[in-house]
């Protein structure tokens, strides 16, 4: 069974500011060592005030690109674009200079995309800093439970990028193989519902949690 390190924080704010600055340090870390780095987040409400932190922090962000674990599969001004939050939260101020590998095309459909998507992600792997977020129902990145074409997903051989069901719209996402290449891995949750479904996938069969793929080498990182 994978027991995560669980790190609490007083508060979701604290949480935001240590997890900005910890992120911060592995990327420099990276960037000083190695050169051009990766960091890899998730969409939905959870991060944005870690990426207003961390969008704030002197890096070389030039040499930093970002992606987003995963994408809904609608319009860059649509409400639910994690593009859209991504731009006004983490693409702004001193990291407005990263380069943003954006999942969404425009193309009619995820699966039309996925291929060429795939191809061009090869190039940012292995993630140097993959940050994910947990939906209640123990979802990650665009791996839902249970969902057609979720064994697919997380297939060792699975390309790095494929299209994903499950979610209330189509979908883009990266697949298991290419999130679990990370160097560092967080997990960011808050509030007691998301911490309860962390214990219940802590030792689940990945089929039914997700998350519980990325357990074993992550941090959690937990405000109420
Ligand atoms: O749909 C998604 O949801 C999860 C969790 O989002 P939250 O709003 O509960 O924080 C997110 O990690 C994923 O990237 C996103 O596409």
């Amino acid at each position: 069974m994978s027991h995560p390190e669980i790190v609490t924080y007083p508060d979701r704010e604290m949480m935001a500011l240590s997890l900005a600055d910890r992120i911060a340090t592995e990327l420099r870390q990276n960037l000083d060592a190695i050169g051009a780095t990766s960091l890899c987040v998730p969409g939905g409400s959870t991060p944005a005030a870690m990426f207003r932190a961390l969008s704030d922090l002197p890096l070389d962000w030039g040499n930093v690109t970002v992606f987003l674990n995963d994408e809904r599969w609608v319009d860059w001004d649509h409400p639910r674009s994690n593009s859209a939050m991504l731009r006004q939260t983490l693409l702004t101020g001193p990291a407005e200079a990263a380069q943003y590998l954006d999942l969404y095309t425009g193309a009619a459909t995820p699966e039309v995309a996925a291929p060429d998507l795939a191809e061009k992600m090869q190039a940012h792997l292995p993630i140097t800093v993959l940050v994910l977020g947990m939906g209640d129902d123990m979802h990650t990145a665009s791996l839902f439970p249970n969902a057609p074409g979720l064994d697919r997903l997380m297939a060792h051989d699975a390309p790095a990028v494929m299209a994903a069901g499950g979610g209330a719209e189509p979908r883009i996402t990266l697949t298991a193989p290419a999130l679990q290449s990370a160097l560092h891995t967080h997990i960011m949750i808050a509030g007691a519902e998301k911490r309860a479904a962390l214990d219940t996938a802590i030792g689940a069969d990945p089929a039914d949690a997700p998350i519980s793929l990325f357990l074993r080498d992550a941090t959690v990182h937990y405000a109420e």
